[in-house]
């Protein structure tokens, strides 16, 4: 599902992210973990061809499209319904003025989706909301009901990869809890590929297979979660490990 080879990504000629590998099969959990302006963010965006003004190099492929090269129709294909981004704070990108119901029935036409209220109503209970949510503003609801309707919007639209940023960070633990839940549950019933941006080792550790350990924009480690967990060889992942509560 997601497949790439030497990236790399400049801001100004300066190398703010450098990925060799980074595959994520179908049912696949992978997660970039590091410190502030380690590179994550820019790395999750460039595989969806979403950073402004950086140069990139070498290969990305994401649902078989090669993301570099790929025609602006065939992007938006991916970007918009194959593989969804769920961002730290989507309430800002999801705007004021539609109610959340409008916004879904609108995204589900747009992509030749099933728009139904029973469509809609199905993937808003799977990630755990009440459908109520739907007649809602954006502003009416929290963060972490924000970041758990954009994931409905996701299964609503058949993705088949979620790229999530911080997934968990605007949650309560219970409601952290929940949704890594749901995310789990989603990858093992549909099949989907995930790839998580965090923080957080001890949320990856309860759901990725690979783990990537970014430190200024290098990969310093990789390797199945477990072992990277138990027995990580760079120093700077122990101190990441050691930062826990
Ligand atoms: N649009 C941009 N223009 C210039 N530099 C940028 C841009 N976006 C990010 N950077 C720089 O790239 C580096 C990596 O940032 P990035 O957001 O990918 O880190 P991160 O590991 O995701 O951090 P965080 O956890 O805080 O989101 C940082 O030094 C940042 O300042």
């Amino acid at each position: 599902m997601i497949e790439v080879r030497d990236l790399q990504v400049r801001y100004g000629g300066r190398l703010v992210a450098d990925v060799p590998v980074l595959d994520v099969g179908a049912g696949e959990c992978v997660a970039i973990v590091g410190e502030s302006g380690s590179g994550k963010s820019t790395t999750l965006l460039a595989l969806l061809g979403l950073t402004e003004n950086a140069e990139i190099s070498g290969q990305i492929g994401v649902c078989g499209v090669d993301v570099l090269t790929a025609s602006p129709r065939a992007l938006r294909e991916i970007r918009g319904a194959r593989a969804a981004l769920v961002m730290q704070s989507p309430q800002a990108a999801l705007g004021p003025a539609t109610r959340l119901g409008v916004l879904m029935r609108r995204a589900l036409k747009l992509h030749g989706r099933d728009a139904s209220g029973a469509n809609m109503a199905k993937a808003v209970e799977e990630v755990l909301l009440d459908r109520e949510i739907l007649r809602r503003y954006p502003h009416e609801i929290s963060g972490g009901q924000a970041q758990r309707f954009a994931i409905a919007l996701a299964i609503a639209l058949g993705a088949e990869v979620i790229l999530a940023d911080e997934p968990t960070s605007a949650l309560d633990v219970t409601v952290q809890a929940e949704v890594v839940g749901v995310l789990r549950r989603l990858r093992e019933e549909r099949g989907l590929a995930l790839l998580l941006v965090s923080h957080d080792l001890a949320l990856v550790s309860t759901i990725a297979d690979r783990v990537l350990v970014m430190k200024d924009g290098a990969v310093v480690e990789s390797g199945p979660a477990a072992g990277v967990l138990a027995e990580p060889s760079h120093p700077y992942t122990r101190e990441l490990l050691e930062a826990l509560p």
